[in-house]
């Protein structure tokens, strides 16, 4: 049991109308999940304002309200603290409920449009294969030691969040690596966190539905390294255009790693095939089962994060050496008839052209790539036909399909791709709505030897159409068709 005067310890409240000395069961931000004793936060959302469910709220059973706004009608019975920002309030009584657990651990984050969860679960693997107890955060799934909490968000809300955290520090958690998304900092899903140190990955197209422009895309990543305490690091990717601006206003130790520039941590490409790269990595020759230069940096990131956490360098390279990284990101499969099969979570501009550059400089000769591409519905519109247009560039052969249509007509999503399409290229362009389908023709076409991409999906084991997730695993299909199923 937590008492309110508690969790309101560090909250900047303009008035408080009843008693602080009251018992709180429950933190909660929406109506719906109101047990009896919840402290309610209203917070107004991108579709309706919680100010709005605070009568049903208090109907459900809660004792206390933290909002913006007054209501018209208070009752007696009912604690009311107005903020100036509940977002921020709800991070800071989340944290507070479950008595601040990233005090008691070390948090770090990973920020940036892609890598977050290559190297979040990097970190994650690697502190497990140094005898750490330690949790991961991630899109793909959560994790507290060797148990998986299935995961609904990149970065889970406030009281989910601390929620995890917490039980991370009672199964005696050294670690917790989590991904930071751009949503989660605008929505100040990570207010009150404290964090050991933050990486940024690299900076480039996504979602702009949300941001509105660039800059606020940025500013958002940015907002995570200005709000680092001064014991904590800042690691960033030297290489990248936006790389040295994210750590500008920064109070964390300032660190960075890099291929081509000045950096404190450095890799040099020596070998990329399909099964691995052979890096220089701080001076060390190191074989890595990961493949592509995009996962050099993601490696390298990995490394000078475990340096900055004080880990032995041959120990962490030879356990870095061994690891994977995460489920659906350049997943490999070779059929009897030899076409390779390649599962990716490319859903950005960027992620397919690296993953495409990356096939082209591996493969020997004249072999095909033939990608199978969709755009996610209710998501940034704008990068379709880029995405398009990246995937035909790098492509003998583009079939464009449905990734997870959600509310959205899937014909008119391939309609908003072929934007992008060159009417030179049109021709080796399908357009084939289902996506299993879209799978079966790739898998037809292919020769031995040639190469099939599909890309967007990952680990992802489900399509969302019209509200629906049904089944749905890109490697499954394709093992299917390659009749290893
Ligand atoms: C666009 C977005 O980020 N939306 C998130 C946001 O919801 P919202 O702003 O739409 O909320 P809303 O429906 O307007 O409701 C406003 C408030 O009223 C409350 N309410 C609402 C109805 C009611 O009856 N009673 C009630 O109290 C709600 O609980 C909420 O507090 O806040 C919710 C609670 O935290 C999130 O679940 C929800 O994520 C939605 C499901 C989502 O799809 N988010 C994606 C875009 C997202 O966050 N993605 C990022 C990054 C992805 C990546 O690149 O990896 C992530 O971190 O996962
Ligand atoms: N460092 C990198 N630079 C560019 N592209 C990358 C990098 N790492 C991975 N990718 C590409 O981006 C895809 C997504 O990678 P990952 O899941 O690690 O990113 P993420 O940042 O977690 O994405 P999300 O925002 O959806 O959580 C991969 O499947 C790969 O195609
Ligand atoms: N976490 C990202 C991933 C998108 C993956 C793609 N398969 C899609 O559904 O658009 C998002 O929610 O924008
Ligand atoms: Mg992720």
């Amino acid at each position: 049991m937590r008492y309110l005067s508690d969790i309101v310890e560090g909250l900047a409240f303009t008035e408080l109308q009843g008693s602080a000395d009251v018992e709180i069961t429950a933190v909660v931000f929406d109506s719906r999940k109101v047990v009896p004793g919840s402290l309610f936060v209203a917070v107004s959302g991108t579709v309706v304002d919680g100010h709005d469910y605070i009568e049903q709220a208090v109907k459900q059973g809660a004792i206390a309200v933290i909002c913006e706004e007054l209501p018209a009608h208070v009752t007696g019975e009912v604690d009311f603290l107005m903020v100036a920002d509940s977002a921020v309030a709800l991070g800071i009584v989340a944290a507070n409920f479950y008595d601040n657990p990233s005090d008691k651990l070390k948090l770090v984050g990973v920020t940036g449009t892609n890598g977050k969860t290559t190297i979040a679960t990097l970190l994650y693997q690697l502190f497990r294969d140094l005898g750490y107890k330690c949790g991961l955060l991630s899109t793909v799934e959560n994790q507290i030691n060797d148990k998986v909490i299935p995961s609904t968000h990149t970065t889970p809300d406030p009281v989910a969040l601390n929620s995890l955290l917490n039980d991370m520090v009672v199964q005696g958690c050294d670690y917790c690596f989590m991904e930071v998304s751009s949503h989660a900092v605008a929505q100040r899903r990570i207010e009150r966190l404290k964090f050991a140190g933050g990486i940024f990955t690299n900076l480039t197209h996504d979602h702009l539905d949300y941001h509105k422009t660039f800059d606020s895309y940025r500013d958002a990543k940015k907002a995570f390294f200005d709000g680092l305490p001064k014991n904590g690091f800042a690691l960033t990717n030297a290489d990248d255009k936006n790389g040295n601006f994210m750590l500008q206003n920064t109070k964390a130790h300032r660190k960075s790693y890099a291929l081509k520039s000045m950096a404190d941590y450095r890799a040099k490409i020596l070998e990329s095939q399909f099964d691995g790269l052979l890096l220089n990595i701080d001076s060390e020759e190191v074989w890595f089962r990961m493949v592509g230069t995009f996962n050099a940096y993601n490696l390298l990131a990995v490394y000078a994060t475990a340096m900055l956490l004080d880990q032995d360098k041959s120990k962490v390279l030879t356990s870095l050496s061994k690891l994977s990284g995460a489920v659906g990101r350049f997943d490999y499969v070779v059929a009897p008839n030899k076409v390779i099969g390649i599962v990716d979570y490319a859903h950005t501009p960027d992620a397919v052209q690296n993953v495409l550059s990356t096939i082209h400089g591996i493969r020997k000769g004249s072999e095909k790539v033939i990608t199978v591409l969709g755009c996610g519905g209710d998501r940034d519109k704008t990068k379709r036909p880029i995405m398009a247009k990246v995937a035909c560039e790098w492509s003998d052969k583009v079939i464009l399909t449905s990734d997870n249509p959600r509310s959205e007509d899937p014909a008119q999503i391939i309609e908003d791709m072929k934007e992008g399409v060159d009417p030179a290229f049109k021709r080796n362009v399908l357009a084939i709505t289902d996506r299993r389908e879209a799978i079966k023709t790739a898998c037809h076409l292919a020769q031995p030897g040639d190469v099939i991409l599909l890309a967007g999906k990952g680990h992802e084991k489900y399509q969302e159409i019209n509200g629906v997730r049904n089944h749905f695993d890109d490697m499954e299909e394709l093992l299917a068709q390659f009749g290893q199923m």
